[in-house]
């Protein structure tokens, strides 16, 4: 592994949908610590971008490499080091706010998480919701529950599909302050927005996307 490989590269990415192309030859580099913002209008292909990083959707041509290594040969190290929130999150229906994030620290090798949930729950405004199931949760809230599953695991590089969702606006001003502070920890992020604030606040580099015909 070079040390001067970016933390992401993506190389000449194709997909298809069927037999119809919806990215071509998408090249971009993210280094540690930075944060770059897919933009584009609806159908441009932003979420297609994401799911072939997270290894959700196959590309049809094009490299995508995680600290200089194909992202397929790394399948530990991507579970390992990637924390993505694409779509609405799946909440066990029985388990607290605060339980779901206590279980997915501990399944990620934290033994004692008792204080970083404590304070993730406190971040995302939902320390007085602690011991509320998420059924009870507001659509609002489960997402910024859901933005705190991602942030209670180990994470070298961020993907996230539109964060922005359902968030009040003091939710997106935090999201931005947050996300800054990621990157000052050397976290990389990619994300896909439509709010030019949160761009605008928090991508060094904006990746435009436009439907192809
Ligand atoms: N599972 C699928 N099967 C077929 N076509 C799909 C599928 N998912 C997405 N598409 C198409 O691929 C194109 C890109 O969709 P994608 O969701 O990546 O766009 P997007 O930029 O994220 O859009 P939005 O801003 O609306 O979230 C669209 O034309 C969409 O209709």
């Amino acid at each position: 592994m070079s040390k001067a490989a970016p933390r992401l590269a993506v190389q000449g990415l194709r997909h298809l949908y069927a037999d119809r192309p919806v990215i071509e030859d998408l090249t971009f580099t993210l280094a540690a610590g930075r944060a770059i913002a897919l933009v584009g209008p609806n159908g441009a292909g932003k979420t297609t971008v994401l799911k072939c990083i997270v290894g959700s959707a196959e590309p049809a041509a094009g490299k995508i490499l995680l600290d200089g290594l194909p992202i397929d040969e790394r399948a530990e190290a991507v579970r390992r080091d990637v924390a993505s929130l694409l779509d609405d999150l799946d909440f066990f229906p029985d388990l607290s706010a605060a339980e779901h994030l206590d279980l997915l620290a501990r399944a990620h090798g934290n033994p004692e998480p008792e204080d970083l949930v404590d304070t993730l729950l406190d971040d995302v405004g939902l320390l007085a919701a602690a011991d509320q199931l998420p059924g009870s949760l507001s659509s609002g809230q489960r997402r910024r529950l859901a933005l705190a599953t991602a942030l209670v695991r180990p994470r070298k590089l961020l993907v996230l599909d539109e964060p922005e969702q359902r968030l009040d606006t003091a939710g997106v001003e935090w999201l931005a302050e947050r996300l800054r502070e990621e990157k000052k920890a050397g976290t990389s992020i990619l994300f896909a927005s439509h709010d030019t604030t949160l761009v605008d606040a928090v991508a060094d580099e904006t990746v435009a996307l436009t439907p192809l015909p």
